[in-house]
């Protein structure tokens, strides 16, 4: 740590810990389980975003498996190049849409590499059992196809039939050489591939995406939890997100099925307590016909609006989501409106990283004049505002894959339901205390991660076991124990 300390810029300590991890890899997860609320920004988001932007330039060592459209028809053959032969976890991702940075190609590596060292060091899952990999279609990044030290193919993204064959041969390979309990979770994929892909492989394979259901899983728990400082349940509430791809229509979905369920409402009743714009303004009937098949079931009846401040102003929510990717878009005006209709108005800024956020957490208090309760993507320092001091949350969905991707191998599940991110986004809001709710904060610590990643396996495990979806039989009597003695730890051995 006194050398991680010593270095001033984020990416050197980054590639400190890179390092690090090549060396000692022990050590690695040793230092980022003692440290983690200091080491977390450090190895994942905000710095692992600067490191993908420049990833190229930094590179030493693959750190992954890199598959491209050169490798088509021997996929497979590729898989198997890899020197573990055991794994239990891959993370994907083609590079189209890292964070909300946009398309870095072949970079995003850092983003699979980083989540599954977060897996590691926060779920506990075995270092050996994780396999990152990027698919290399291309590239539509200018900067990138003309950058010298760009790592991948210097063409322009495959799509269509050439895309959706590559990707079929590799679902078809993880599955012949790993067998159909390996967890596969898609990140960071374009809208346009990210909800077919989803849709396609949920019901042949163990699938999940972190973007659409990891995310909205950690909301709807900071949802819960907010509820005790707000009061009411979630359909006493009004929901409005700017941004209503992967994270706005996942987030909007799981908790109008939340509602559903505690209220035994319709779906198609609970969703119209939940509104969403995007670029083109508030997402209403009037626009159905022009719109991606994901946002139809947001289009309610409304006369058209534009501009953020407008529809805050005509919709007047209680909750405001920032969703799209896209910084500083919660101005002055559009907090300033929030407060004067809102006691407590609830803001989250979940855009990643730092730079995208919507607002600053200082933003959210100070415009506010500290009414608001905030939780951002990316982690904000607290904030002291005439003479108190506000913690804002970090919502982000490193709480929940961690956790729900253990409770998946440790029941050896066969498939991602529902049901089991709604069991782990309770059993994470379970874990709020009253004391950290006194400071406005809607989540617990990351210090307490591993611990919190162990209650959300075990309820995630006990929903596998309860559909008949987990293979590993008998189901453990305490999960919640079996779950903590599954859990790689990098403890040093003492030898005689
Ligand atoms: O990686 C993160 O910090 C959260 C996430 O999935 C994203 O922003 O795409
Ligand atoms: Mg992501």
């Amino acid at each position: 740590m006194n050398t991680i300390r010593q270095y001033q810029l984020p990416l050197q300590k980054y590639t400190a810990m890179m390092e690090l991890e090549e060396r000692n890899e022990r050590l690695f997860y040793k230092l980022l389980i003692d440290n983690v609320e200091e080491l977390l920004p450090v190895v994942y988001t905000p710095t692992v975003g600067e490191a993908c932007q420049k990833y190229g330039s930094i590179f030493k060592r693959p750190q992954g498996l890199y598959i491209s459209l050169k490798e088509k028809g021997k996929v497979l053959d590729v898989l198997k190049n890899w020197p573990q032969k055991s794994i239990q976890v891959i993370v994907v991702t083609d590079g189209e849409r890292i964070l909300g940075l946009g398309d870095l190609g072949c970079q995003g590596m850092g983003i699979p590499v980083g989540k599954l060292s977060l897996y590691t060091a926060l779920g506990g899952v075995r270092p050996s059992a994780c396999l990152p990999v990027t698919i290399d279609v291309g590239t539509n990044n200018e900067q990138l196809l003309k950058d010298e030290f760009y790592i991948g193919l210097r063409q322009k993204r495959a799509t269509g039939q050439e895309y959706s064959e590559l990707l079929h041969e590799f679902m078809t390979a993880v599955k012949q050489n790993y067998g159909e309990k390996v967890l596969i979770q898609f990140e960071d994929f374009a809208n346009h591939n990210a909800f077919d892909l989803l849709a396609k492989y949920g019901t042949t394979h163990l699938v999940f995406n972190d973007d659409i259901q990891g995310t909205a899983a950690v909301v709807l728990a900071g949802l819960i939890s907010a509820l005790k400082l707000l009061g009411g349940s979630l359909a006493d509430h009004t929901f409005l997100f700017l941004g209503a791809g992967e994270a706005g229509t996942g987030i909007a979905e799981l908790i109008a099925l939340e509602m559903s369920r505690r209220s035994k409402t319709p779906l198609e009743e609970t969703r119209k307590k939940i509104w969403l714009t995007d670029s083109k303004g508030l997402i209403v009937s009037s626009r159905k016909e022009s719109l991606q098949h994901f946002k139809k079931p947001w289009a309610h009846e409304h006369e058209p609006v534009k501009g953020l401040l407008e529809v805050v102003k005509a919709i007047k929510p209680t909750v405001l989501i920032g969703t799209s990717g896209v910084g500083k878009t919660f101005t002055k005006e559009v907090i300033e409106a929030m407060a004067s209709f809102n006691e407590k108005p609830l803001i989250l800024a979940l855009s990643n990283p730092t730079s995208q956020s919507e607002c600053t957490a200082e933003e959210a208090y100070t415009w506010t004049k500290g009414k608001a309760i905030f939780a951002s993507g990316s982690p904000f320092d607290p904030v002291e505002y005439e003479g108190k001091v506000f913690v804002p949350g970090q919502s982000n969905n490193a709480y929940i894959f961690p956790g729900l991707g253990l409770g998946l191998v440790i029941s050896g599940a066969i498939r991602v339901h529902d049901d089991m991110l709604l069991a782990a986004a309770e059993a994470l809001a379970g874990q709020i205390k009253e004391e950290y709710l006194a400071k406005g904060l809607i989540y617990p610590p990351l210090s307490n991660i591993r611990k919190i990643s162990v209650q959300i396996a075990a309820n995630v495990a006990a929903k596998a076991y309860e559909l008949g979806l987990a293979t590993r039989l008998p189901r453990p009597e305490n999960l919640v124990k079996h779950a903590e003695s599954c859990m790689y730890s990098p403890a040093y051995r003492y030898y005689r």
